[in-house]
C-alpha cells in the first residue's frame, strides 16, 4: 500500500495566479461535486480523494520520459498524466484555451499555470487512482508554486531525465508523432526556457531532498533498471 503524508488539495481562498499580460490571470479551476462546478477560490477546501495521494513529478523535456511513464504505469500502476497531451487535447478540442495554448506550444513558451493547473486536477479528480505521475510539470517555479499552494501539498518525490542536449534533439527529431514543436527552431526555444525556468525547478526540489536524477542515456531497458528502485523502495517504505 503507498501511503501518502501531506495530500489534501486545500485550496487558498487568497490564491491569485499571476501570469504577466495574460488575460488567464484569474484561477478558474471547477471542482465537480455533485455534478456542479465549484471554484476552487470559493472552496475552502479539502478534496477527500486525494488525501493519501501519491504524487510524482516527472520532468526532462524530450529526454524519453513520456516512454518511462509508460513502464512505470505498467509495474507500478500509476496514473500518468502528461501536462504537455492535456494541453494538445485543449488545442485539438477547440476549447476556449485552445488557440492561446496552441501559440505557446508552437514558441516553445509555458502555458499559463492557472491553465495548466485546472488540467491536471481535473484529471485527478476524475481519477479512481491515487498515485499519480505527472509528466512535463511544473515547467516553472511559479508552475510549481501555484501546484502546490492549491492543493496544499507537495509531491513524494520528483524524477529528472538527464538527458543531453545532442541526444535530446536527435530523439525528437525523430519522434514522428506530428508534434507542432518537435522542429529544431522550436526545439532550441525549448532549450532555452528550460534552462531558464525548469532548471531552477529541478534545483529547488534537489535542495528538498526530494530529486531522483536518471541518466536518460541508454536503452529504454537500462533506464527503467535506474527508475525501478525509485519506486520499488517507496512501495517498500509505504508498506
Ligand atoms: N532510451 C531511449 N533511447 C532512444 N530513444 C528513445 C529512448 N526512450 C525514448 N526514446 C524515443 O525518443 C523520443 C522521445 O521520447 P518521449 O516522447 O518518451 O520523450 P518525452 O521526454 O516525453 O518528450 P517530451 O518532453 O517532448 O514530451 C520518442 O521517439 C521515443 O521513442
Ligand atoms: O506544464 C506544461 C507542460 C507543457 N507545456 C507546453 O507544452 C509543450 C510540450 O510539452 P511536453 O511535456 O514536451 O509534451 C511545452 O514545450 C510547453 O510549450 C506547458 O506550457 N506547460
Ligand atoms: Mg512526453
Amino acid at each position: 500500500m503507498w501511503k501518502r503524508a501531506t495530500a489534501t488539495l486545500k485550496s487558498s481562498l487568497s490564491l491569485h495566479i499571476t501570469n504577466e499580460g495574460s488575460k488567464y490571470n484569474a484561477f478558474h479551476c471547477h471542482r465537480f461535486i455533485s455534478g456542479s462546478p465549484l471554484h476552487f477560490q470559493e472552496m475552502n477546501g479539502i478534496c477527500p480523494k486525494h488525501v493519501d495521494s501519491v504524487i510524482t513529478f516527472v520532468l526532462g523535456p524530450g529526454s524519453g520520459k513520456g516512454t518511462q511513464c509508460a513502464r512505470i504505469v505498467e509495474t507500478f500502476g500509476f496514473k500518468h498524466l502528461s501536462a504537455g497531451d492535456l494541453l494538445r487535447k485543449e488545442v485539438v478540442s477547440a476549447t476556449e484555451y485552445g488557440t492561446m495554448i496552441l501559440d505557446t506550444i508552437r514558441e516553445g513558451k509555458i502555458v499559463p499555470s492557472a491553465v495548466t493547473v485546472k488540467l491536471i486536477l481535473r484529471e485527478m479528480e476524475s481519477s479512481d487512482n491515487h498515485k499519480f505521475l505527472i509528466d512535463g510539470f511544473p515547467r516553472s517555479e511559479e508552475n510549481r508554486i501555484a501546484f502546490e499552494r492549491i492543493t496544499g501539498s507537495e509531491p513524494d518525490f520528483v524524477l529528472f531525465f538527464d538527458c543531453p542536449e545532442e541526444e535530446m534533439v536527435k530523439r525528437v527529431l525523430s519522434r514522428n508523432q506530428g508534434r507542432i514543436d518537435d522542429n529544431i527552431d522550436t526545439i532550441k526555444k525549448r532549450l532555452k526556457v528550460f534552462e531558464a525556468l525548469n532548471l531552477p525547478v529541478v534545483d529547488h526540489y534537489e535542495r528538498r531532498g526530494k530529486l531522483h536524477r536518471i541518466n536518460a542515456v541508454g536503452t529504454e531497458d537500462e533506464i527503467f533498471e535506474q527508475v525501478r528502485p525509485v519506486f520499488a523502495a517507496c512501495e517498500q517504505t509505504a508498506a
